[in-house]
Parts: C-alpha cells; structure tokens; sequence
C-alpha cells in the first residue's frame, strides 16, 4: 500500500478558502441563472462544501468523467462514463473540480458546454498543480496552487483509496518507490 507523508493543505486552509471561493461566487453570479456541475468522483467533498457558501439558489448536478482509471499518470484520454440530466442551454455553468493538473479533462468539458449553449461556462477548483499544465486553460475561481506531488485526500484518490481524509496529503506512489 501506499504511504501518506504529509498534510499539505489543513482542514482550517480547505475552510477559509472555501469560503472565499464561496464569496466571490456569489458576487459574481447574483442575480443570474446559475448551475454548479461537480466532476466526479473528486469534487464530491468540494462542491458539498462550496455550494454550502453560496447566498443564493442554484441548481447542482454531476458528472462522472475518467482519465486517469488507477493509474497516477494521465492517459490523456477522455471518457464520459456519466453525463448531467439538466438542460444547461442559456444558464451560466460553473464546473468544479478537485484538481486541475495537465488541464486536458476541462480544455475537454470546456468545449463540450459551449457546444451545449451554456450562457457562460466558467472553472472552480480547489487545487491546481500549474507545473504540470498541458493545456492553457482559464481558471476563473482558483483555491490553492500545489507543488507538483501526488496528493489525496479531500475526494482525491490513490486507486480509489483515501478521498474520505479531511487534509489534502502528499502520498507516495508505487512509480515512486
Ligand atoms: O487536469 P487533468 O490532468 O485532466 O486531471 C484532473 C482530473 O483528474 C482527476 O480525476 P480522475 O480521472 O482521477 O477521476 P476521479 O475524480 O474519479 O478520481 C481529478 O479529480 C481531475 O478530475
Ligand atoms: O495528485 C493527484 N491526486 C489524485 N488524483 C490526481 N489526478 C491527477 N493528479 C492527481
Ligand atoms: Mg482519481
């Protein structure tokens, strides 16, 4: 099995940025029709909490999307295993994530929304690994940028192991032993 190493984002950090991201939310998008899509599994914790910190009604759903399967490293191919039941045309989207690392699973949702005629299609997520971008994309509500290491915890998995941990920690992977 796998070792954690260390806490690098505490549960008082997670809390206090969630609310700010909560805040600037809700600035934004008062008064509009706005619809909160979680990428699943990882933003399951995130957007529990998130939608929580927003003032006003919005309408949630989820999607269940794979890149990675197992694996640590990105295969950089796309599946939708799960997609949303609500009709999006002329609302606001705002995707939320866990993580943004290589940026191909939102440059891929991305398109795919404006296809849909989203009104505005926006990004939310908790954590960004920037050194490991591949595509450029936007993050318009960015909560904390982390260095290039393999986290868990906070929906985030290791073979599908410790999303239920309250921290974001550093674990060592079986590639790095
Ligand atoms: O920016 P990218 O390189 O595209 O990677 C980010 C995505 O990869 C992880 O999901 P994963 O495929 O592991 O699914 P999961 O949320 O069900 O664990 C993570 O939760 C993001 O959704
Ligand atoms: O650091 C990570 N942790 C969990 N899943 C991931 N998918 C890409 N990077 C990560
Ligand atoms: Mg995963």
């Amino acid at each position: 099995m796998k070792e954690l190493r260390k806490v690098l984002v505490s549960r008082a950090q997670l809390e206090s940025r969630v609310k700010e991201l909560g805040a600037a939310i809700s600035r934004d998008y008062e008064g509009k029709e706005l619809v909160l899509i979680g990428i699943l599994k990882g933003a399951a914790v995130f957007m529990a909490d998130l939608m929580r910190e927003i003032s006003f009604p919005v309408a949630i759903d989820y999607m269940s999307v794979s890149s990675y399967g197992s694996s640590s490293t990105t295969s950089g191919v796309i599946t939708i295993k799960q997609d949303i039941n609500t009709d999006i045309r002329g609302k606001h989207v705002l995707l939320v994530e866990d993580l943004i690392d290589t940026g191909l699973t939102l440059q891929h949702l991305g398109q795919l929304f404006a296809l849909r005629e989203a009104a505005s299609v926006s990004i939310c997520t908790i954590l960004s690994k920037p050194s490991r971008r591949l595509a450029d994309i936007p993050i318009d509500y960015c909560g904390i940028e982390i260095p290039d290491e393999f986290v868990v915890g906070y929906g985030l998995d290791y073979a599908e192991q410790y999303r239920n941990l309250p921290e974001v920690w550093i674990v060592e992977t079986e590639e790095q032993q």
